[in-house]
């Protein structure tokens, strides 16, 4: 799962310098950020909404959801290894709680 992540990682970076008109990525990320941002809570609207009415695309949804995500850290310079830390130490902590 997160080799294809990383993967992502790797080609937002390469294209976001790319031209805008060839690529969504860097539209998203050379664009005003809040055309970024607001695309975030539409995509997590979509996962509810598939959980709810359309169970066949939660998957595909999800992936939306996640791609967005993944946008908006490269944006902040976040590196998904940041995301992976914390979710390890909450799993560290719950495994200590527990
Ligand atoms: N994973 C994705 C990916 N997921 C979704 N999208 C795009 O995200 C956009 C938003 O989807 P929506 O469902 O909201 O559609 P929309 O309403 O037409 O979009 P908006 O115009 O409102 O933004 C669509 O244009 C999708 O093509 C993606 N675009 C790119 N990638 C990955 O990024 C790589 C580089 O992409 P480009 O540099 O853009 O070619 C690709 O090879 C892929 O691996």
């Amino acid at each position: 799962m997160m080799d294809v992540l990383a993967e992502l990682e790797k080609a937002i970076a390469e294209r976001r310098g790319a031209a805008p008109a060839e690529s969504y990525v860097a539209r998203m990320l050379q664009g005003p950020e809040q055309d970024l941002y607001r695309k975030l809570p539409e995509e997590a609207t979509e996962v509810v909404l598939a959980c709810q009415y359309e169970k066949d695309r939660v998957a595909e949804e999800v992936a939306d959801l996640w791609f967005m995500s993944m946008l908006a850290l490269a944006k902040n310079g976040v590196p998904l290894a940041d995301v992976a830390a914390a979710l390890a130490a909450r799993r560290r902590q719950g495994t200590e709680a527990g």
